[in-house]
């Protein structure tokens, strides 16, 4: 299984099935702001909460093959393994689906993952321990405190002052790493120095 960075701003993600589970998958990409769909006979009182506050679709019904024709994304998280698996085999090969109960029937999965910013770290066994995956999700939470939040801020503007220098390629490469120097990390007056140094270059090199 390879790992993918997706956008799903405004894509339309179809869920079928409105319980625990459901709510927990959409609540994990609702940052992203996709356009969700739910689709089920009875919907949890976290799925009624989320669509409310985002605008999401609901659809009490069973779901059917037609409901994903549309879907860039297809998550199949009924109670009902034979609806799942039913529901996976209905759908064309080159639609991104994750099927809740039995991964080997989709082609993706969730990972668990840790925000700071612009940082994203995040963890898979394949489907082997989702435990494992949520034990190690906890202790990178605690190791990757709150200053990599401003810092990654921080190395995105700097790397962007850095493209535009009449410097050479290996003299950027230079400044670019030493960014990566714990000290600009911890130290917020330091970050503050080192892009005001950036900008008067960039303004009089
Ligand atoms: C394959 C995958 C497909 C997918 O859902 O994408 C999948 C499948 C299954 N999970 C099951 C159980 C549990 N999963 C969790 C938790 C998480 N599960 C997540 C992902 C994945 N779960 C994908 C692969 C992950 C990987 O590669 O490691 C996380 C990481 C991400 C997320 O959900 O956002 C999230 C932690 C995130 C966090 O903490 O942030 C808990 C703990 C809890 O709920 O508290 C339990 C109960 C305890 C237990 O059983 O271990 C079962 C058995 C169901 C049954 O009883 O039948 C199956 C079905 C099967 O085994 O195939
Ligand atoms: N991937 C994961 O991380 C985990 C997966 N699971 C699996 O997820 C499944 C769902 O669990 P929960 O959300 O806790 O169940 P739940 O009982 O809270 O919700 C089930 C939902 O499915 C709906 N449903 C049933 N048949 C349907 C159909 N034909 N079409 C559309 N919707 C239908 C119900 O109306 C309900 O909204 C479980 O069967 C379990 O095997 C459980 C724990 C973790």
């Amino acid at each position: 299984m390879q790992p993918l960075i997706i956008d799903l701003s405004g894509k339309k993600v179809v869920i079928a099935g409105g319980g625990r589970i459901a709510a927990r998958k959409a609540s994990v990409i609702q940052h992203e702001k996709p356009d969700i769909t739910f689709i089920a006979p009875e919907f949890s009182e976290e799925v009624l909460e989320l669509s409310l506050e985002n605008g999401y679709t609901l659809i009490q019904r069973k779901a059917d093959p037609a409901d994903f024709e549309q879907a860039m994304l297809v998550i199949l998280a009924t109670n009902d393994r034979s609806a799942n698996a039913a529901l996976a085999s209905s759908l064309p090969p080159n639609q991104l689906v994750c099927v809740v109960d039995e991964s080997g029937l989709g082609n993706v999965t969730f990972p668990a993952t840790v925000r700071r910013g612009h940082l994203q770290v995040a963890v898979t066994s394949n489907g082997s321990s989702p435990k494992l995956t949520r034990k190690l999700k906890r202790e990178l939470d605690e190791q990757f405190d709150a200053s990599w939040e401003p810092y990654t801020a921080f190395l995105a503007s700097c790397r962007t002052l850095i493209k535009d220098l009449p410097i050479s390629f290996d003299e950027k490469q230079e400044q670019l790493w030493e960014l990566l120097e714990d000290r600009y990390r911890t130290d917020t007056q330091a970050q503050i120095t080192k892009l005001k140094q950036l900008e008067l270059y960039r303004a009089d090199p």
